[in-house]
């Protein structure tokens, strides 16, 4: 039988559970523009997207042809859905208006259109990342005061992956459902039902060249990691590190795992690399809703309050029990 189709899966959804079908519309125009950054993706230098923009983002990163192209796809495909009234991506420093043309919705979105950007001009895995969540009520021009709501508000979240497949991977806050991308026919079908992360782990992810900068509860937590069978953990562990919070997350899905990118002295001020709204939040998201956990070290991270849209934290996600050592060790 041919596996479901992301369309039908929401109608299921509706149908089952009760969601909403503005969201599923929001939902379908999301997977619209991951299946047009994906085709772009494909074509590389072809169609002439990789290399770079000669712009900066709002924190001050080099911006990608792909980070530009893939923002624009995003913002346009969110917005003719109709069902949002604001939106904030990693390449626009202030919240995003819906076009005076087109009607709002009750919903705002958070998005990364393009994460791994190092990874786009040598042909490895990247993705793009969104989080959905409630307005409090519709207006035509967004305040970043309406995108400043815990991570557990969150109503969907998900991440589209472009690697050897395109794959869409979606929560709605009953567990985490993988769609993989039928290039043929363009339809994101239904390729694995209620992903689980085991409780513990045999693998880990940080960049280890940060070493030197990092605070002493993650300096131990990695020592002890790499002692293995000798080590007070009296386990060996693998290690990756594929640069691109995408498919790190990924694969700790497929085969669990823990992943890290903590605070570091490098820029004391910076509470950590990854941005709360559009990366860290939705993938804590998902991976509590595969049964995993996710902190900054000290408290869950669907629990801050975010102060400003593109703030920043330290994440600590994927096996439940890891996450609970190395943030232990934080408070201890
Ligand atoms: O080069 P580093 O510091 O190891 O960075 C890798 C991290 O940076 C990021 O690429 C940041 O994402 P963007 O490409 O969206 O800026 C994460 O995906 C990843 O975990
Ligand atoms: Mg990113
Ligand atoms: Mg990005």
């Amino acid at each position: 039988m041919t596996p479901l189709s992301l369309q039908e899966f929401l109608s299921r959804e509706e149908a089952l559970a009760g969601s909403d079908p503005v969201l599923t519309r929001l939902l379908v125009g999301i997977s619209e523009a991951c299946k047009e950054i994906s085709a772009k993706v494909r074509e590389g230098a072809l169609a002439g997207v990789l290399g770079l923009a000669g712009s900066e983002n709002v924190q001050g990163e080099e911006q990608k042809k792909l980070d530009i192209i893939s923002n624009d796809i995003f913002v346009e495909a969110v917005a003719r859905t109709g069902a949002v009234c604001g939106m904030v991506s990693e390449e626009v420093p202030e919240p995003i208006a819906v076009p005076e043309e087109l009607p709002l919705g009750p919903y705002l979105a958070c998005f990364d259109p393009l994460d791994g950007s190092s990874n786009i001009d040598i042909n490895v895995s990247i993705g793009s990342i969104f989080a959905i969540l409630p307005a409090e009520r519709p207006k035509r021009v967004p305040a970043p005061q309406d995108f400043l709501q815990p991570g557990r508000n969150l109503t969907a979240a998900g991440y589209c992956m472009y690697g050897p497949q395109t794959i869409l991977a979606l929560t709605l806050g009953r567990g985490v459902f993988l769609f993989t991308l039928d290039d043929v026919t363009g339809t994101f079908r239904l390729t694995k039902e209620n992903v689980r992360v085991p409780r513990e782990a045999k693998e880990f992810a940080i960049n280890m060249s940060n070493q030197r900068f990092w605070e002493a509860p993650v300096v131990r937590y990695v020592s002890e990691l790499l002692q293995g069978k000798d080590g007070p953990r009296g386990k060996n562990y693998n290690m990756r590190w594929v640069a691109a919070m995408v498919a790190e997350v990924h694969r700790i899905l497929m085969r669990g795992g823990i992943f890290m990118y903590p605070r570091d002295s490098r820029n004391p001020e910076r509470a950590g690399k990854l941005r709360l709204l559009y990366e860290a939040n939705p993938m804590s998201m998902l991976m509590e809703n595969a049964g995993g956990a996710s902190t900054n070290g000290h408290e869950r991270i669907r629990d801050i309050v975010p102060n400003s849209i593109h703030e920043r934290v330290a994440v600590f996600l994927g096996a439940a029990e890891e996450v609970e050592t190395v943030t232990g060790y934080h408070k201890a």
